[in-house]
């Protein structure tokens, strides 16, 4: 194939970055002049400056770890146009789709993203998708068969005009009126068939979730469902469509999955599903490559898997890249990203950081994965392994012969069935390998698919390939690949971060810990590292929380923990807070986001990591002790909303969960001390006798900024409001942190 090649396929430029570089110095040269000052005064303070000195410790050590991912920051760019000329036949694709929640994921958004991948830009025989449904739910099952109706029309409609946005849902959203003005009449003619069907679609699923008809007579097609439980049914497995004739202009398979649960089994949340899948999708169709998506993740560009292809056929590529990662993007982002996750400045300068190095973190979502290297072959031995070594590396695929068959041909290459298959005669053995005690004594989870243990399984599963010695590729086509929902609301938001920071501490917490990996085996230390700045998240609740409480104890007890307006090493925090904030305003400005959008990103920033990523690390707490297991939250997913007036969008939201009691007790706390040290109430008898000065108030006042959300919301009503118990839970935590602050002061 390579010599077919010409034209590269893909190419990777470095990003130019000495003011970058230089600016990231200084500020790290700021920190450890602070760590110094600190250490060379520490007796003749106390426990305090102790206290602060580890914090800035952190906060240094954190800042490295920074450093360190954005020194190579790279860009990769791929050429479809001379894929198609250069190679002779694409290889086939099999793609995943996984939802779980019929009322957190509503079957509307899963079918938008299954119909966007149905009608992408590539030869459909060597297609299939294959939709895990967790929630077992007659609903997403019957949306899935009308879906697949549509898409009959659908599909060619995208193909016969070209059309940009493949999920009808986004398409037809988006002002018709333009995409009308210079078309054909034919073209409106359909266009207009075509937007009626749709709206069909979407009725008749409304309909259905409404009046729970027709699904709920369990009748013909939906018997299988009658008395399903979530947790305990067994495994359902139904071809939808089949592209029988094999035509590349037809429609790809689509086959539904709903693998079997019962009480007391662990199903590993979607790592389960993900390895549930891959076995299915090895005895119907076993394309030696697998896009995964979550369900509100549809495919934006319709050249997406070219694009994919671009860096995965390269002649290099075979023996080094294990998977090509897109970067998740969002749409119908909220003006201004007030809850802070459109995370636009960390894809530029952190994730492209990571790309250079061993290559970008896998995400969960939109990335196309190597079946092999997902069966557990490493770089060493991709191009010579023979039956013998195939055989030994599938001893650990449980007792299915058909899929040992399977893997073994995946794993020497051999992949993909002849032009003629019928799906319908897997589906018996197809049931067996999706039964919820299959794994039982395989390497599944552990060694083999997507791996089992943490909640942030994307992350564990990158990283394990990451240790074999695999690079992994990012790509960023124009328009992006992919687009999916960001939370739009305070407590969606928090749940879901709270699950990634208990997730990432799981990671770090267990024998997979990264830096095991690179003293032993092949995960560069640069990417240790990386892997560290994002498994720690977590651990930051506990030092910004002390650092918080320092400023406002300083306050109360009249002491302080920053040097005092005459001392010349003022000038290093005051520098460092400067330069700090120019700094990140100046990547948001660059990278095209607004000077709003750079302060709701920093003011998140403190509100996730002492709310969201404290929770997450108790729950980590928790779990080693043994008290208690950590569950996959499923994020929910809106549609674009147009309910609610224009001026509360973006405002934050609350609910009666406890996550918003941290917040609230911080934003208590450092108000009381604001006024404390405006109007000088400090205690008489304060031990240290130079008492606190404008550095600790501004602590003080730079947090209740951060925190306005949570002030507004002491007044807000129904959602926009903090819950009253809420309010008095943390009144009463505040207070006694301000009584014991007062009590130590007075020795
Ligand atoms: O038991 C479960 C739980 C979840 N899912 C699916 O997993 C996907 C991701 O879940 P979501 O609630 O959307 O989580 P997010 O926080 O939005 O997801 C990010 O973080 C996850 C890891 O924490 C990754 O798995 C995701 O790919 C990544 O987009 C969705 O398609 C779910 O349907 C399952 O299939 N089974
Ligand atoms: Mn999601």
């Amino acid at each position: 194939m390579a010599s077919l090649i010409s034209l590269p396929l893909y190419e990777k430029t470095p990003c130019k970055s000495t003011v970058q570089r230089t600016s990231d110095f200084i500020i790290f040269f700021l920190l450890l002049s602070l760590v110094t000052y600190r250490l060379l005064h520490l007796k003749n303070h106390g426990l305090t400056w102790l206290l602060a000195f580890l914090c800035e410790s952190w906060f240094t050590f954190v800042w490295f770890l920074v450093l360190n991912i954005k020194w190579n920051r790279v860009i990769f760019k791929t050429y479809p146009d001379h894929l198609l000329q250069g190679v002779p036949e694409l290889p086939s694709v099999d793609m995943f789709v996984t939802t779980a929640d019929p009322v957190l994921e509503p079957p509307i958004i899963t079918v938008n993203t299954v119909l966007s991948l149905l009608a992408v830009d590539y030869p459909a025989q060597k297609l299939a998708c294959y939709v895990s449904d967790d929630g077992c739910s007659p609903l997403t099952y019957y949306s899935l068969v009308e879906a697949s109706k549509f898409a009959q029309l659908w599909v060619p409609f995208c193909r016969k005009y070209d059309i940009q946005v493949r999920a009808p849902f986004r398409y037809f959203s988006n002002d018709p009126i333009i995409t009308l003005s210079d078309s054909t009449k034919e073209f409106q003619h359909e266009w207009k068939r075509m937007k009626n069907e749709y709206e069909q679609l979407s009725n008749k699923i409304e309909v259905a979730i409404k009046n729970c008809v027709p699904p709920c007579d369990f009748t013909g097609d939906f018997a299988e469902f009658s008395n399903v439980e979530r947790k305990n049914h067994p495994t359902i497995i139904k071809v939808l469509w089949e592209n029988e004739e094999c035509l590349p202009d037809g429609l790809p398979h689509l086959v539904y999955i709903s693998r079997e649960k019962k009480h007391k089994h662990p199903h590993h949340y979607k790592a389960g599903a993900m390895n549930t899948l891959t076995r299915v999708s090895a005895l119907m169709t076993n394309a030696p490559y697998m896009l995964n998506v979550d369900c509100d993740m549809f495919v934006n560009n319709p050249k997406v898997v070219l694009h994919a292809m671009c860096v995965l056929l390269d002649s290099k590529s075979e023996s080094e890249i294990a998977y090509v990662q897109f970067p998740q993007r969002f749409y119908d982002g909220l003006k201004d990203d007030p809850y802070g996750n459109q995370v636009v400045v960390v894809y530029e300068y952190i994730a492209r950081g990571i790309d250079g190095i061993q290559g970008p973190v896998y995400g969960g979502t939109g990335c196309f994965h190597r079946r092999k290297i997902i069966y557990g072959s490493s770089p060493d031995n991709v191009d010579s392994i023979d039956g013998k070594l195939a055989e030994v590396l599938s001893s650990g695929f449980g007792n299915s012969n058909e899929l040992i068959k399977s893997a073994v041909d995946a794993l020497k290459g051999k992949t993909g069935h002849e032009p003629y298959i019928n799906l319908q005669s897997y589906v018996e053995a197809a049931y067996q390998i999706a039964g919820c005690g299959y794994e039982y004594g395989t390497s599944w989870g552990t060694k083999i698919g997507w791996i089992y243990g943490s909640t942030s399984e994307d992350v564990n599963t990158g990283q394990m390939i990451h240790k074999k010695g695999w690079r992994s590729a990012a790509c960023t086509p124009d328009p992006p690949a992919f687009l999916g929902c960001a939370p739009s609301g305070g407590p969606t938001t928090m749940t879901q971060q709270k699950r990634w920071a208990a997730g990432l501490l799981e990671i770090l917490f267990s024998k997979s810990c990264p830096i095991f990996g690179s003293l032993s085996v092949k995960l560069q230390w640069r990417q240790c590292l990386a892997y560290l700045w994002i498994l720690t998240w977590g651990l930051r609740s506990i030092f910004e929380l002390c650092y918080a409480a320092l400023s406002a104890y300083c306050i109360i007890a009249d002491s302080h923990f920053l040097p005092k307006v005459q001392e010349p090493a003022l000038y290093i925090p005051v520098s460092l807070f400067i330069t700090y904030n120019i700094y990140t305003l100046s990547e948001y400005l660059r990278a095209g986001q607004s000077v709003r959008a750079w302060w709701n990103n920093q003011r998140m920033a403190r509100v996730t990591t002492m709310t969201a990523w404290l929770f997450g690390f108790l729950s980590v707490l928790l779990k080693l002790l043994g008290l208690s297991e950590t569950v996959f939250e499923v994020t929910q997913k809106e549609q674009a909303s147009n309910d609610g007036d224009d001026n509360d969008v973006g405002r934050f939201t609350f609910n009666e969960s406890p996550i918003f009691v941290p917040g609230t007790t911080i934003l208590l706390v450092h108000l009381t001390t604001l006024v404390v040290s405006l109007l000088k109430l400090q205690h008489p008898l304060a031990y240290d006798g130079n008492g606190s000065g404008p550095g600790e108030a501004f602590c003080s006042l730079w947090l209740v900024l951060c925190f306005w959300p949570f002030f507004k919301g002491l007044f807000g009503k129904g959602k926009h409001g903090i819950p009253k118990a809420t309010i008095y839970k943390s009144a009463t935590l505040a207070f006694l942190f301000i009584y014991w602050c007062r009590r130590i002061a007075m020795g």
